[in-house]
């Protein structure tokens, strides 16, 4: 076919409620008890075949029931990576040689599918293997990964549709190729999302793609490769991988075809893999673009002018939500002593106390449990450390029972020394640190605040005074590549607050926008000269 299509113009996919009473309600009720009822085996899927990995199994479990297994799936080995990587190699001519709307349709179809017949399917898988709440796993495995498939099509062509000027009598042209090679997808546990996204977004440039999805988001994972197949993805496009990765790592960060690195996930992992690339440096055709979006320690920093209850829910609903768990939480928080002492202090106290954590699959429940043991003892650790510091007093919560689930209660630590490590270090966990300063010290905390923390990922600003609004903006310019003024800091919607941020916390490529779409295509330039000048002399030269 010779056209050029436009793509069908994207909409942010509505949020279900799922109110007690409601048909949508009871459907992911039985997807859920559904999923809950198997044990399926979580296989590799190398070359549109799926297989186990070939390495040690390791169950995949409810965190907030840790003896319910889901599911078994067992580490890649060596040669599992390198039959990944043959399978990647082996299917980029046919798919890089489709039209981009033949690549567009299989991941638009994909959205509709999600949006319609598998979405309790994803939903339900995300509650059960990664203790989402419904309305967490909703805005996650629903609508934003359904808004990641549909926005990147929108993109994607935007991409092709940028062309050079051209003189009179030339046509100059860009030819949008994918990389030279294959693109290594890493993702975190917390996103089912993201875990799609990664692998989706170069292959939908064109590119194919190992995918190493995080062995605790396995289960969701399973899903959502069975997703792209149903949507038509051609084998061999995207490889999903199982395990911890190590194996896979010698493997794909050694082949001279790696293209690139597409990851989200700790700040220490990606620095890991960037360092390895540049041990490898020689042996690559090409240079392997890096993107990886990382940690972070996110703040809200509250004016003397700020409203109250609005700045309370922020708190609570940013910290709080997913168990804390989402790179952009506000894990410290500065608050002036007058709205601390006239509310603000009591109000957030009660919020945390009354909040439930417990199993998600009772959907009353505000939140669940940490994802593992690894992050269970973390917490635990953390906490024990702040309850002996002597600048800090646990306020709310500060317990921690692993007895069923790996459930940490959501804590808030007052803390007089803006410096302690409750204010510069990533628990990615439901701890809030609040420093209470005197209001005339408003600027002062904004510029300890800027860099306290080696991040710079998301912070938002509580203020009715627009100069204080203004004087907080502009100092805070670098410290958040996602900045909210009266709102909380997470929750940024695709196609409305591209993500990502600068600093230890990534490479700030924006997540689900043209500029990460950029970085999966190398254009070629083509210059064709209608009518050659046939006389090689200059004018000058008579
Ligand atoms: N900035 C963002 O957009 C964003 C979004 C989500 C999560 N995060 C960050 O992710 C972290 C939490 O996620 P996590 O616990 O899954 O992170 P993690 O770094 O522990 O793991 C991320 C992925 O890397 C894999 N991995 C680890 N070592 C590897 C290796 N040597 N080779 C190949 N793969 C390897 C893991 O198995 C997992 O798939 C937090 O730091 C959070 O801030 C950032
Ligand atoms: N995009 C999500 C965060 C993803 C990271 O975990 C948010 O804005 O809350």
């Amino acid at each position: 076919m010779d056209a050029v299509f436009s793509v069908p113009e994207p909409r942010n996919e509505p949020i279900r409620a799922y109110a007690p009473g409601t048909p949508e309600r009871e459907s992911l009720k039985a997807a859920v008890d559904t999923l809950a009822g198997e044990r399926l085996d979580l296989t590799m899927t190398i070359g549109g075949r799926q297989r186990p990995g070939g390495g040690e199994p390791f169950d995949v479990v409810q965190p907030h029931n840790h003896a319910h297994v889901l599911g078994v799936a067992h580490h890649a080995t060596a040669a599992d990576a390198r039959d990944a990587v043959a399978a990647a190699k082996a299917a980029a001519p046919a798919w890089r040689d489709l039209p981009f709307s033949e690549r567009a349709a299989v991941f638009l179809r994909a959205a509709d599918l999600l949006s319609g017949p598998w979405r309790d399917r994803l939903n339900a898988a995300t509650i059960l293997g990664q203790s989402k709440s419904v309305a967490q796993a909703e805005i996650d495995a629903a609508c934003e990964f359904i808004d990641f498939l549909r926005f990147n099509v929108h993109f994607g062509q935007q991409v092709l549709a940028e062309q050079p000027f051209s003189s009179p009598g030339m046509w100059n042209r860009f030819d949008h190729r994918p990389l030279e090679g294959f693109v290594y997808a890493i993702t975190p546990f917390n996103f089912t999302a993201i875990a799609g996204n990664l692998p989706m977004a170069p292959a939908l440039m064109g590119n194919t793609v190992v995918w190493k999805p995080s062995p605790t988001q396995q289960f969701a994972a399973h899903f959502t490769m069975r997703l792209f197949e149903a949507a038509g993805l051609p084998p061999g496009v995207i490889n999903m991988v199982t395990g911890d990765g190590l194996a896979v790592s010698e493997v794909a960060l050694a082949d001279p075809d790696l293209a690139g690195i597409h990851f989200t996930g700790s700040t220490g992992t990606f620095k890991l893999l960037t360092r390895t690339v540049g041990q490898n440096i020689d042996t690559y055709r090409t240079y392997p673009r890096l993107v990886g979006e990382t940690g972070g320690k996110d703040f809200v920093i509250a004016h003397p002018s700020a409203e109250p209850s609005g700045l309370v829910t922020a708190l609570v609903r940013g910290a709080f939500e997913y168990q804390g768990q989402k790179c952009s939480a506000a894990s410290r928080a500065y608050v002036p002593a007058s709205l601390w002492r006239d509310g603000v202090r009591d109000e957030l106290l009660a919020a945390a106390e009354s909040l439930s954590y417990g199993d998600v699959t009772d959907f009353s429940h505000f939140g669940g449990a940490v994802i593992d043991r690894r992050a269970f003892d973390k917490h635990a650790a953390a906490l024990d450390r702040i309850k002996g510091s002597a600048s800090c007093s646990v306020a709310a919560g500060g317990t921690a029972d692993d007895s069923t689930g790996f459930f940490v209660r959501p804590t808030v630590v007052e803390c007089d020394d803006p410096g302690h490590e409750v204010f510069t270090t990533e628990y990615f966990g439901p701890i809030l640190g609040v420093h209470v300063f005197e209001d005339a010290r408003f600027d002062e905390v904004v510029a300890q605040a800027e860099s306290a923390a080696p991040y710079a990922l998301t912070g938002a600003v509580f203020a009715t005074d627009r100069q204080a609004i203004e004087r907080a903006s502009h100092a805070l310019r670098f410290a958040a590549g996602n900045f909210y003024v009266n709102d909380k800091p997470t929750g940024a919607v695709v196609g409305q607050q591209p993500f990502g941020g600068a600093r230890a916390s990534g490479t700030n490529d924006k997540a689900g926008s043209v500029l990460n779409l950029l970085r999966w295509v190398s254009p070629r330039t083509i210059k064709e000269t209608f009518v050659p000048p046939t006389d090689h002399r200059y004018p000058h030269m008579g």
